[in-house]
């Protein structure tokens, strides 16, 4: 295949824009001392743990723990290890401070040995001295922090019996009686009746478990910037009627990792037919919701022949207008488990006047499939790179560092299944996703039929597919994905998609998924940009009340102690102690798209980062970059073509939530875009602030 393409933007596979921006730019290795890019970062060696009444902040993550934990319920940092390592016996501590990459080490020994034995060289855990006693021993906090390793290694200790370390079992908050904003949030999206059954959780619902990605928590939610409702759906399980079971309880139990999967394309490729038609096959939608949803398809469409995959649509398409005009405009949010993940399912408009809501939801994506229509002239003219939608959305989700991706090529059984359509479709849309700099391992390519459900969550039935594929289903290969990095041991930051507010309780919620570090009933929370310190007050994932919510989790956080005025989409929800930036003056390395128009000095652009919007103007152009190697090749100039690279100054509006793009990827990514297209894709490389 040939490698560079033929028509549309060039990206270089060094360009750093749609590059990875690997490890190395951002690591947070504790072993080799700290993230240099971040200044408010302490060095673990000059923090110390603080306690306030009941709880104890992480050092690590600044997670507050309650006072029995005895390790870190998010990064697992123990609370007070007592290191005793090397072969020698002598403890590796000096100072009371670990010398060697202890976490590592720790988990090597754990998991390599049996966990009573004492391999040579290990570091063993002692049994737990009093409390008292305890207190008095050296902090040693732990280095080397490998994501997903705390975690093993706290199940490993509070499942090894014959050292006490005295954690307690996980106490889970109820919603008392007269907590009216969570009971007025979930009867908002559930009805009374649900929440009036709602269970207290199990003792497995700690994040570590999962526990509340149960299959049959069944709502569906819309979220947008325009505080769209959150509505709920039936639930039930049921068998297909393609005799497809969903995946039992008892195999959720195994899953591993909240994912954020979105479906991205074109108008009218079939995103919204394809996630409804997913969450029907996986017992999201019941018989009965399904029954009401075709009347309801019925009525509307009796215009155009009627096709029985409209009703689909309809669970993700959940507004009057969207129904009524056949199309998606903001981002449907639902849920499903395959066998490995808990997926939420973020469907995306593809008509190009809603970009910017794709745009907000691709904030919050780990993978996306990307749905292409086969119909002859449908996949035409969604590669069109002047109005088609499918160049647009792939150069955008790869420019929000999504980097795995399924082609889902939709519509098959209107091109009879041909294998020669399929192969023509990934040879002209796989060139372009090489220039985005997806790499062919992380692109799946899978031929399904959302409307005659062929390939969807068991392999194909129809002849006509079968005889030349054999590859995964799409439920297969969303699986495949590999599971999302989490900044667990970064101190919170959530930017707020949505805001939900109660007003005749004067009570708020703000929505989104938490970037970094965790929060908890109770914990304080900044936010911004109104400057105010709210209290957390009740936690929702799943429309399921929670104690606890980290890294990954979608989340509503109902607030109190702060006026619901101050909580807006577009902000950001972070620790007291490490506030983010909050300007209106922005440096970006900017890569500019297949525009018409060059982009000048004093060109007024609309401006996106993460869920905010802004009127930006380019203040100054600093410099133009050689795009294979980042290089200057020319000072101020006078404006700005198509696929050139610059470093831009630009003045907004108003403020925003910001940070570089080399300390937080979320708030650190920019787009700007212009009559009604995207203009150009960007990283904040500095936040100015102006006298
Ligand atoms: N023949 C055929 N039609 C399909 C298939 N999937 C969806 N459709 C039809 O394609 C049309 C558009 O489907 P939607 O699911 O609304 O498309 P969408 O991509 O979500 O639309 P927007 O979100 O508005 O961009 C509807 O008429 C569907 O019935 C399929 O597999 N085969």
């Amino acid at each position: 295949m040939p490698r560079k393409v033929t028509y549309g933007v060039d990206f270089d596979d060094n360009y750093d824009i749609y590059d990875d921006y690997h490890d190395d730019n951002y690591n947070y290795d504790y072993g080799n001392g700290i993230d240099e890019h971040d200044s408010a970062w302490e060095s673990p060696d000059t923090r110390q743990e603080s306690v306030r009444q009941n709880v104890w902040r992480c050092p690590i993550c600044t997670f507050d723990n309650e006072e029995y934990m005895s390790a870190c319920d998010i990064c697992g940092v123990l609370r007070n290890p007592l290191v005793k390592s090397s072969s020698n016996g002598q403890s590796n501590t000096v100072g009371g401070k670990s010398t060697n990459s202890g976490a590592s080490v720790m988990a090597k020994s754990l998991f390599a040995s049996s966990p009573c034995g004492s391999s040579e060289g290990a570091v063993n855990y002692q049994p737990q001295k009093d409390a008292s006693s305890a207190e008095e021993d050296t902090f040693s906090y732990l280095h080397g922090n490998k994501r997903g390793q705390f975690h093993d290694l706290h199940n490993a200790i509070i499942s090894e019996k014959q050292y006490k370390v005295n954690i307690a079992p996980f106490k889970f908050d109820i919603p008392s009686p007269d907590d009216v904003v969570s009971m007025g949030l979930r009867s908002y999206r559930m009805g009374s009746k649900a929440a009036s059954n709602l269970k207290k959780p199990s003792t497995s619902d700690a994040p570590s478990s999962k526990a509340v990605d149960k299959p049959n928590s069944k709502s569906n939610t819309k979220s947008s910037n325009n505080s769209a409702p959150l509505i709920s759906k039936d639930k039930s399980e049921y068998v297909d009627d393609d005799g497809y079971a969903p995946i039992s309880e008892t195999q959720t139990h195994r899953l591993s990792s909240e994912l954020n999967s979105m479906t991205v394309g074109h108008v009218d490729s079939g995103k919204s037919t394809l996630s409804g038609r997913l969450l029907h096959l996986l017992g999201k939608i019941s018989q009965k919701q399904m029954h009401k949803y075709e009347k309801e398809a019925k009525l509307q469409v009796w215009f155009v022949s009627w096709k029985g995959s409209f009703a689909y649509a309809w669970a993700l398409d959940e507004s009057a207008e969207e129904r009524e005009r056949g199309i998606t405009m903001t981002v449907g949010v639902a849920f499903f488990n395959s066998n490995k993940y808990h997926v939420v399912v973020l469907d995306s408009p593809g008509h190009k006047d809603f970009v910017p809501n794709m745009i907000s939801g691709a904030t919050q994506a780990d993978a996306a499939i990307l749905v292409i229509d086969a119909s002859l002239g449908a996949f035409e003219a969604g590669i069109d790179s002047t109005r088609g939608q499918t160049r647009e959305h792939a150069q955008l989700i790869r420019s929000f560092g999504v980097d795995q991706i399924i082609v889902a090529v939709n519509k098959m059984d209107a091109v009879e299944y041909s294998k020669e359509r399929f192969e023509t479709i990934k040879f002209q849309l796989g060139t372009f996703l090489r220039s985005c700099n997806f790499r062919d391992s992380s692109v799946s390519w899978i031929p399904l039929s959302a409307m005659e459900n062929q390939n969807l969550v068991a392999p194909a039935s129809d002849a006509r597919l079968l005889s030349w594929y054999h590859g995964p289903s799409l439920l297969e290969a969303i699986d495949a994905f590999q599971p999302p990095a989490r900044e667990y041991s970064k101190p919170l930051l959530m930017p707020i998609c949505d805001v939900i507010k109660l007003p005749s309780q004067g009570q708020v919620s703000a929505v989104g998924k938490l970037d970094a570090g965790a929060l908890r009933n109770g914990s304080k929370v900044l936010v911004l940009p109104s400057g105010e310190i709210g209290t957390v007050r009740s936690l929702e994932r799943d429309s399921q009340a929670c104690s606890i919510a980290r890294a990954g989790d979608n989340v509503a956080v109902s607030l109190q102690g702060i006026d619901a005025n101050s909580v807006l989409s577009g902000g950001v929800l972070c620790h007291p102690d490490f506030p983010v930036a909050v300007t209106n003056h922005l440096e970006l390395k900017l890569l500019v798209l297949d525009v018409q128009m060059p982009i000048l000095i004093g060109s007024q652009l609309e401006f996106h980062i993460h869920h905010a919007k802004e009127v930006a103007r380019v203040a100054k152009i600093v410099s133009l970059l050689d795009s294979k190697t980042g290089k200057v090749t020319k000072k101020s100039p006078r404006c700005l073509l198509a696929k050139q690279s610059a470093i831009v100054e630009v003045v907004l509006q108003n403020e925003v939530c910001v940070d570089e793009f080399s300390s937080s990827r979320a708030l650190g990514r920019a787009f700007l875009r212009s009559s009604g297209m995207t203009v150009a894709v960007g990283v904040v490389t500095r936040v100015i602030v102006d006298e």
